[in-house]
């Protein structure tokens, strides 16, 4: 085993997440953050925009990062883990580039990075690693030394994602009325991404039918199925559908969508849906908006009564698998033998993306996988 408070190489651990408005002027200077050259419509920017001015333009994402950067710190120094945490954004301060500036002017050189997504995917994996790409560039223009950076496995199937999704469906059944509650399907969400973008998820061996983006999020969505089983004797039928879909309507994106699965299930005879957004680590605005609001008006325009899970959030057990996660890379990276804990059909992930994971639009260079133009030593 790993020493309990060993995280050499590593100096430091960030976490890099999506970022959001925090007031009003926020939401338009956002959101040309985030589509930047991505061919969104305008009138979906105009519509996305409306879901943040309904929540006085304060997405809820940066303060729920705020809460799991507390937790990680309060776990890390319950375990006498000395690894200082900091935090970056890809489109709201703090921005990426300003928290790799501090953390290198700190003295930081080895750096383990957490993004704030589970699963592999083009948005939740390999842009990441081209924000940092750009941002190590920025600092190398600026003469400052240029840290080496990593990226932690995908933890869709670590017990400290996974055990709180279980612990969160079953108390999103039992708020559902007692008549309905033994009959009621559980709809697992995710965000809906192109099908090209999802076919070509995750190492080119695993690409084709959805790639390791659909892969992982059904292996989450059964052990959750099968845990809740387990506890409540009670087989629920369940599917995976999709939310917040973007792009025009003549380029085909992951189906069927929510609202679409709702009336679906109303009209098959089901008595109750359960919503479960596996495919996000936080209450953020697309689960408050695009579930709690909009998928919520169309159960209550059908009659059909729905719940939904909470996600992981700064929950003390994903706290602990982050440390556990951070321990394990660092063990791995001294050339230790260590235990790679993870749930489900299909094992650990890698360590290092390899070579056509997740491949964007248009080629850009990512820091953190195996063609990182960072990377100095042959690993
Ligand atoms: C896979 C995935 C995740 C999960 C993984 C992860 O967490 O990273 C995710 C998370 C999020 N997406 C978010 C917000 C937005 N995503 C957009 C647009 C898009 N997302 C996409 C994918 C994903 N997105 C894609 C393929 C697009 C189309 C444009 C493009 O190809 O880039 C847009 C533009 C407007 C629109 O919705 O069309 C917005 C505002 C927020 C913040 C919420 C808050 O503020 O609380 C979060 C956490
Ligand atoms: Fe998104």
């Amino acid at each position: 085993m790993s020493d309990q408070s060993d995280s050499a190489p590593y100096d430091a651990l960030l976490l890099l997440s999506f970022g959001g408005p925090e007031g009003p002027d926020d939401v338009v200077p956002f959101l040309e953050n985030v589509t930047r050259g991505r061919g969104i419509p305008r009138e979906r920017l105009e519509e996305v925009g409306q879901h943040y001015f309904l929540f006085g333009g304060v997405s809820p994402i940066n303060d729920q990062n705020r809460e799991l950067l507390a937790a990680v710190r309060e776990d890390f120094a319950a375990h006498g883990l000395d690894l200082p945490v900091y935090w970056g954004n890809r489109n709201w301060a703090p921005y990426l580039s300003d928290t790799l500036r501090e953390m290198a002017t700190a003295g930081h050189r080895r750096i383990l990075v957490l993004v704030t997504s589970a699963y592999a995917s083009y948005s939740g994996c390999r842009q990441y690693r081209e924000n940092l790409a750009e941002s190590l560039a920025l600092l190398e223009d600026e003469g400052l030394p240029v840290p080496r950076v990593d990226k932690l496995r995908h933890y869709f199937n670590h017990p400290g994602f996974v055990r709180p999704m279980v612990d969160a469906t079953l108390a999103a059944l039992a708020e559902l009325p007692q008549d309905v509650r033994a009959g009621a399907h559980l709809a697992f969400t995710t965000h809906s991404v192109p099908t090209a973008s999802a076919d070509t998820s995750g190492p080119p061996g695993q690409h084709g039918d959805g790639g390791s983006y659909v892969t992982q999020h059904l292996d989450v969505a059964r052990q959750i199925a099968e845990a809740v089983r387990e506890t409540t004797g009670t087989e629920h039928p369940w599917q995976l559908v999709y939310q917040s879909r973007s792009g025009a309507p003549h380029i085909p994106w992951l189906e069927p969508d929510i609202c679409d699965h709702l009336e679906a299930a109303h009209g098959a005879g089901v008595p109750a849906v359960v919503m479960v957004p596996i495919g996000f680590v936080s209450d953020h605005m697309e689960v408050i908006y695009d579930l709690d609001t909009e998928a919520a008006a169309k159960a209550a325009e059908l009659g059909l009564p729905v719940s939904r899970a909470s996600t992981v959030g700064a929950d003390p057990r994903f706290a602990a698998g982050i440390r556990e996660l951070v321990l394990e890379r660092a063990a791995r990276e001294r050339g230790q033998a260590v235990d790679r804990c993870a749930l489900g059909a299909l094992g650990p992930s890698h360590d290092l993306c390899p070579v056509g994971c997740c491949p964007g639009r248009t080629p850009k260079p990512a820091a953190a996988g195996a063609d990182d133009p960072y990377l100095e030593d042959a690993r």
